[in-house]
């Protein structure tokens, strides 16, 4: 895993171009801005063209999309496509809600993806497996969770990022499985959008986008774990707050030194 990429993404200070959600916008702007990149937010489509033209990454999450939303991340997405840009898509609640997988996966048939990435409930779902999921989070389901995620990978021919206890990181051949962890995240919402977010920081510096969603998806779960394992009382308000300073705190060789995968 090429951990140094913590070091280029704060030498680049890539900008990340988010279509983010109402709910979390503001976590997902302030822990990429603190890891060391510059986020920027848009909703006009208007203005869709310059955004991606300087922008080094297109993460677009697809949390409270409106109608009128989809035809601004359509326009963004053929620009991001036109000029090289990757896009990684946040598929909340694809699994729990028909319209949201039927208008994802029409996304996703116009679009060169680099890196879909969704709990193991929007993943099953894009995959055609079934699943319970429920609301905006994993649920329940007896599929292999490596497999589910390489159907996806394979089928839309993008690394496909299944967060969890365990996250499952896979291009359709090759599986990285990050073990760091923490219950909090669960009770931060948010937490996989901040995650979204921050792998398209790295895919905005690196282009081996397979290696830069391991190395993302490391940082982020090191950096919560180690939040959890200082504080007194683990509380999900303050682990909100920490997290943040966590990924301005956090560097290469803590990161070598607890990241935990295979
Ligand atoms: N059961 C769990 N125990 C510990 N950490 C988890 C668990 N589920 C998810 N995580 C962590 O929470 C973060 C967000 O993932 P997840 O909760 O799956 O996304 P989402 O919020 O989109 O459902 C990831 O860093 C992941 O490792
Ligand atoms: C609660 C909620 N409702 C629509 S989007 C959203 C946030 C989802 O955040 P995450 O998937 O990161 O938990
Ligand atoms: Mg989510």
């Amino acid at each position: 895993m090429k951990i140094d990429l913590l070091d280029t993404l704060r030498e680049k200070n890539p900008i990340a171009f988010n279509i983010s959600n109402f709910v979390t916008v503001q976590d997902v702007a302030n822990g990429i801005n603190a890891l060391g990149a510059s986020p920027i937010m848009s909703e006009e489509k208007n203005e869709a063209e310059p955004m991606v033209q300087m922008a080094d990454s297109v993460t677009i999450n697809l949390g409270a999309f409106t109608e009128g939303q989809l035809q601004q991340i359509s326009a963004v997405t053929a620009f991001a496509n036109k000029y090289n840009k990757p896009i990684i898509v946040d598929p909340v609640a694809v699994g729990a809600v028909d319209y949201r997988k039927e208008r994802c996966n029409e996304l996703l048939d116009q679009i060169d993806v680099a890196v879909i990435r969704g709990n193991a409930g929007e993943i099953a779902a894009l995959a055609d497996v079934d699943w319970n999921a429920k609301g905006i989070d994993a649920g329940e389901g007896s599929g292999d969770l490596e497999e589910i995620a390489k159907k996806l990978a394979k089928k839309r021919n993008c690394v496909v990022v299944e967060s969890g206890k365990t996250d499952i990181i896979t291009d359709g051949e090759a599986v990285v499985r990050i073990y760091n962890e923490t219950d909090l995240f669960k009770l931060h919402v948010g937490s996989g959008d901040m995650l979204s977010s921050t792998i398209g920081c790295f895919c905005g510096i690196e282009k081996d986008y397979f290696e830069a969603a391991q190395t993302a998806t490391a940082v982020f779960d090191v950096a919560g774990e180690v939040v959890a394992k200082a504080m007194d009382k683990p509380l999900a308000g303050s682990f909100g707050v920490r997290l943040i300073d966590e990924l301005h705190l956090i560097d290469v060789k803590t990161v070598e030194k607890e990241a935990d995968f295979e």
